[in-house]
């Protein structure tokens, strides 16, 4: 079995589940909310401790009323700093403001000093789902105050400051080591800002099952979604039966970017690899990578069909890089573009109503520089809502489209979009793009359909970048060169799993 999709839920349908399910729910969403935060609590701390929980004006701040009156029923000193007017909270959090007091707790308007020995705990009920603008005064300086803190913090369903849809920090922002989100997931946990935000997250269902209420807009990337693809090869096969990647790029200067492309694409096993550089004076082989197969970009073009076709990495935007692009739109293959293939395609309006009409599978993985040409905006407004922006190029090109960067976003033609978590900074480095495109190209070659080689290879990816970082022990500096072999290893882990590879010794037929 491998790991299933997780369901996300941006803001309007959390708020839709909340209609579905809160009324007549005993207990109390609520008082389940801050149960879940309890017990989570409970497993950061040892011994009796100083918790310090910041409550605010909304819901948020009942779990935490809820969550501070169980924390000090297991014996822990517990102190809420509230500094809203009790008699405007929604009513569910005044039950549980109201219930704290008559437990014998009380607040503060401030935050308390930090008591000798420090906080074992603080945790942010200030803001959720709620969040309608940045943070500021008090509300800021508290923030700031929580988050110099050296001990666990723990925000409640999302820290407080991120935008919960966009996972943009508004503003000030609560840093937190751990967030407990309830129901189900958001998209700003997950992209832009919010990995940073959120530290290690967690989900805590409340009981129900959100996707029996509503089904989720979205969902994560994870192995689940392609699992039917994930089987050991037929013995019976030959190169022929696992396709031929053809990658066009490599002008002058820019050739590693081909070679990056290429050699990924070899690495996960396609049949041939073939590539067409733009360069008339580029190498006529790799000495590395032996198996890869050079021609020029026009003799590829026009020579036999590949299985799938990359083209864009080292491109370049000559008139020759263009005349490739419009070529390689008409083919009748499976076709990604990246990088400067992307950029050619935003200087032609011509060019996109083309793409967008062909009859066979487009990808396009934009980072967030190229979606801004692709949208004829800024980076910043990409940013601002990355989940929009890839689904609007999506649509309007009537592409599978990867939107890198934190949190990946992939996003169908037909609207259906996932959130990608694999993936570190040690990948920000040049030429990760280009590994991406041969890994897809590959897949894609291999008779995955457009989706399914793009969901696998933007996990893959992550994947492979993770288990480079882990083995290698390394926080930056990860080389694009060396993700081939990683993503090679994860995948076949996907295919095999080690227990499998273990048992499966064979000493040859039997003899009689
Ligand atoms: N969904 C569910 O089923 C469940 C939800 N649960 C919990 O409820 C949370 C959502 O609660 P919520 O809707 O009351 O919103 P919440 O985030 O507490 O804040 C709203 C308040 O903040 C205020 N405000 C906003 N921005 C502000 C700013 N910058 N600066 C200052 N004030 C600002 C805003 O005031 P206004 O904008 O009207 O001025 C309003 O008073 C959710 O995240 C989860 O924790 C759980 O109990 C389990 C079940
Ligand atoms: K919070």
């Amino acid at each position: 079995m491998h790991a299933a999709p997780l369901p996300i839920y941006p803001v309007s349908a959390i708020r839709d589940l909340e209609a579905l399910a809160i009324p007549g729910a005993m207990p109390p969403l609520m008082e389940r909310a801050g149960e879940a935060a309890a017990t989570l609590a409970l497993s950061l701390l040892k011994t009796p401790a100083a918790v310090l929980i910041a409550c605010g004006p909304g819901n948020n701040g009942g779990d935490g009323f809820v969550m501070a009156r169980l924390l000090r029923d297991a014996g822990h000193a517990v102190h809420i700093a509230f500094a809203a007017d009790p008699e405007r909270l929604p009513a569910d959090a005044a039950s549980a403001h109201a219930a704290w007091l008559a437990a014998g707790g009380e607040t503060l308007p401030e935050l308390p000093p930090t008591p000798p020995g420090g906080w074992a705990l603080v945790v942010d009920a200030l803001f959720g789902i709620g969040l309608q603008r940045p943070l500021e005064g008090r509300y800021a300086e508290w923030i700031d105050s929580l988050n110099t803190q050296p001990c666990p913090r723990l925000a409640l369903d999302i820290p407080s400051g991120l935008d919960a849809d966009t996972g943009r920090c508004l503003g000030p922002c609560f840093a937190a080591t751990h967030t407990l989100s309830f129901i189900a997931l958001k998209p700003g946990l997950l992209t832009l800002d919010g990995p940073d935000q959120c530290g290690l997250v967690q989900v805590a269902a409340l009981g129900l099952d959100p996707q029996a209420l509503l089904p989720a807009p979205g969902h994560s990337i994870a192995p689940g979604l392609f699992e039917t693809r994930l089987r050991p090869r037929r013995r019976n096969s030959h190169k022929g039966s696992h396709g031929d990647v053809a990658v066009i790029g490599g002008a002058p200067g820019m050739v590693g970017a081909a070679l990056l492309a290429g050699r990924a694409a070899a690495s996960l096993g396609a049949g041939r690899v073939l590539v067409g550089l733009l360069d008339p004076s580029a190498l006529s082989v790799d000495p590395l990578r032996p198996e890869l197969m050079f021609r020029t970009a026009t003799a590829l073009l026009e020579g036999p069909l590949p299985n799938a076709l990359v083209v864009g990495p080292g491109l370049g935007q000559s008139d020759n890089a263009g005349r490739c692009v419009d070529q390689a739109i008409g083919l009748p293959v499976p076709l990604l573009l990246d990088a400067d293939a992307l950029n050619l395609l935003a200087l032609s309006a011509a060019r996109q109503e083309t793409l967008a009409r062909r009859q066979h599978p487009t990808l396009l993985t934009p980072h967030p520089a190229e979606a801004a040409r692709l949208l004829a905006c800024g980076t910043t407004e990409v940013q601002a809502d990355r989940l929009a922006a890839a689904r609007r190029i999506a649509r309007r090109l009537q592409a599978w489209v990867v939107l890198k960067g934190c949190g990946s976003i992939v996003a169908a033609p037909d609207g259906a979009w996932w959130i990608n978590s694999s993936g570190n900074p040690a990948m920000a480095t040049a030429g990760m793009g280009d590994v991406l495109s041969g890994l897809v190209g590959t897949l894609l070659a291999g008779g995955w359909n457009a989706g399914e080689a793009l969901l696998a290879g933007v996990h893959l990816h992550g994947c492979a970048g993770d288990h480079l970082s882990a083995t290698l022990n390394i926080d930056s500096g990860l080389l694009a060169d060396e993700m081939s072999t990683a993503a090679r290893h994860c995948f076949n882990a996907w295919i095999r799993p080690p227990t499998m590879r273990d048992t499966a010794t064979w000493d040859g037929p039997a003899h009689p």
